[in-house]
């Protein structure tokens, strides 16, 4: 990481907002968009990403971008990197065949999918996303390319959560990276 990295993650971590009361009563919710309203924050996160990429995870091969606020830096280091970007999407969004994991919410059930045959066994895929709140999302999106064959290398987010503990429930030996952290 360079010398300036940490007051670049604070320069980042100024622009980013807060709202009480979103969507529900006692959330504080995140507002990763406005990070990337203006283009000197959206190319500091978009470098910041991509440095701390080559520094952690050197050997990915595909970016892994969890629908939707995850597709925004997947596709932003993929096309930085020159490598892969394939979305996992809640059911029934993509077209073709698709390879489905069913996991439990607090109420009910969700399911993630991922296109059938965009996985070959072994590919190293880093998953992104904008934050990581319980961690279920990465959870159950390493479960579903782990069924696909393919070498979970590490997870990647622009926030996360302390308080939450989603780490904890992330599966072991995941290595789980975040720039910014609120408790
Ligand atoms: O760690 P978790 O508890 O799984 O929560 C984090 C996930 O929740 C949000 O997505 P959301 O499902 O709200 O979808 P969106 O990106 O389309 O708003 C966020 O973008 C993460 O993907
Ligand atoms: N508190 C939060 N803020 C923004 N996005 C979220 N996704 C899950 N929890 C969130």
């Amino acid at each position: 990481m360079d010398g300036d990295y940490d007051k670049k993650i604070l320069e980042l971590k100024s622009k980013i907002k807060s709202y009480p009361d979103f969507p529900k009563p006692g959330i504080l919710f995140w507002d990763i968009f406005s990070a990337i309203s203006d283009g000197p924050t959206c190319k500091l996160l978009q470098s910041l990403l991509v440095q701390t990429i080559k520094a952690k995870f050197p050997d990915v091969e595909a970016v892994i971008g969890l629908e939707s606020r995850g597709f925004l830096f997947s596709f932003s280091v993929a096309a930085e990197l020159s490598i892969g970007c394939l979305p996992v999407r809640k059911k029934g969004k993509l077209p073709g065949e698709v390879v489905s994991y069913k996991y439990e919410l607090e109420y009910g059930t969700d399911i993630l999918e991922i296109q059938k045959g965009t996985i070959r066994k072994g590919l190293k895929c880093l998953i992104i996303d904008d934050l990581i709140a319980t961690g279920g999302s990465i959870t159950a999106a390493t479960k579903l390319l782990q069924s696909c064959g393919a070498d979970v290398i590490g997870c990647l987010a622009v926030i996360e959560l302390t308080s939450l503990r989603g780490r904890q429930n992330i599966p072991e030996g995941i290595p789980v990276h975040s720039l910014i952290q609120y408790e």
